[in-house]
């Protein structure tokens, strides 16, 4: 079912508040490279890529697409003038793939990932947006930001995972979403990726 989000504002002083990937905390930004997903045994760049991907389960060459590029900007824009090809239920599913894409980088990543988000301590964490409400906060005047904040929520709730040692850094299980397919394959359980200490993305 497809449930409201609640809109919340936020004191930016107060707040942990990312936006550009090369701004404090854009590594927390799905347009952060540097934190690679390998998913059935591809290479993807960035969470933005795989997320995008998510949305097309009956498209594998528009998934290879987006994944194929290597800028998380250009993953996006590729996937855009398909929109209207999205499954049906992405609605519904979205917040739950997402949820499950940061898991992803966060398992594939996780030396790193992990002392990120520790390190945003207690505060609350907001992606900054000039036009989306749904995933991040607008500004509104200088002190405050105003939003869902959906992705800066799933964020938190992440943190939180880890600081009660309840997030598996051994495996993680697919999202309970029908169709759950990439590049025509069932995603299935992922795994923390061999060579994590190659960070030669983090570069690109
Ligand atoms: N940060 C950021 C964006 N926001 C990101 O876009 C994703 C969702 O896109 P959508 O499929 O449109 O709902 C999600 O990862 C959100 O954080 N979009 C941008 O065009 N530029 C940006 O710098």
């Amino acid at each position: 079912m497809k449930r409201k989000v609640g809109i919340r504002t936020y004191l930016r002083e107060e707040c942990i508040v990312f936006h550009k990937t090369k701004e404090s905390f854009g590594a927390l930004s799905n347009m952060s490279s540097g934190f690679p997903i390998t998913i059935n045994n591809r290479h993807i760049s960035t969470s933005e890529a795989l997320y995008q991907a998510c949305r097309f389960p009956f498209n594998p060459s528009l998934q290879e697409l987006i994944i194929s590029q290597t800028s998380p900007m250009t993953a996006k824009m590729r996937s855009k003038p398909y929109r209207n090809e999205t499954r049906a239920d992405w609605p519904m599913v979205r917040v739950r793939i997402m949820r499950w894409c940061l898991q992803a980088k966060l398992i594939q990543n996780f030396a790193i990932f992990s002392e990120i988000l520790q390190g945003t301590g207690e505060k609350p964490i907001v992606e900054y947006s000039s036009k989306d409400n749904f995933w991040g906060a607008i500004p509104q005047g200088d002190s405050t930001l105003v939003g869902a904040n959906v992705l800066g929520r799933l964020l938190m709730d992440l943190r939180l995972q880890l600081q009660q040692n309840l997030f598996s850094a051994d495996h993680l299980p697919p999202p309970e979403v029908d169709n759950f397919l990439f590049l025509n394959s069932p995603i299935k359980e992922i795994y923390p990726r061999i060579s994590e200490n190659d960070s030669s993305d983090l570069f690109t």
